[in-house]
């Protein structure tokens, strides 16, 4: 049984509830365990997931988030820098699925959150998962 560490980016509440279930849920079908880290923002995710993979307690990560763009380029960079720090650790031969959503609006994230519909959360889960599997093949 694997245990995954979820890194979450609470900076919306009511979608990372949905984000959280569909990754939950894939975890546990999956057969198993898992455990939830938050921090303030999508910037801040990398950085916890490179904090924790030192601990050598987990076997893999899902970085969760929502990013809604508003009237200033910051969304760009919250948006790229995070997807480019978790590229680089993934790089570093860390199995980590991607679940920040990077969207225009509510309606779209609501969309990509719920289980029930797109269920990124659930795809990332499952891609943390395949990697892990990965890994453990070449090793
Ligand atoms: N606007 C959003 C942010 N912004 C905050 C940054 O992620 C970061 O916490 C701050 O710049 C301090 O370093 N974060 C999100 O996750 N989603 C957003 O829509
Ligand atoms: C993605 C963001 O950082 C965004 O929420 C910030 O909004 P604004 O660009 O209007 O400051």
């Amino acid at each position: 049984m694997a245990h995954i560490l979820i890194v979450e980016a609470r900076f919306y509440e009511h979608l990372n509830d949905l984000l959280l279930d569909g990754v939950r849920s894939a975890v546990e079908a999956a057969g198993h365990s898992h455990e939830t880290v938050t921090v303030p923002g999508a910037l801040e995710v990398p950085a916890a997931i490179a904090m924790a993979a030192e601990s050598g307690r987990y076997d893999a990560f899902v970085a969760l988030g929502v990013v809604i763009r508003g009237e200033t380029y910051h969304f760009e960079v919250v948006s790229n820098e995070s997807a480019r720090g978790i590229m680089a650790l993934t790089l570093d031969g860390l199995a980590i699925g991607n679940g920040i959503l990077t969207v225009e609006n509510e309606a779209q994230a609501l969309a990509r959150a719920r289980k029930t519909e797109k269920d990124k959360g659930g795809e990332a889960a499952k891609a943390a998962l395949a990697m892990l599997a990965l890994r453990e093949r070449f090793a």
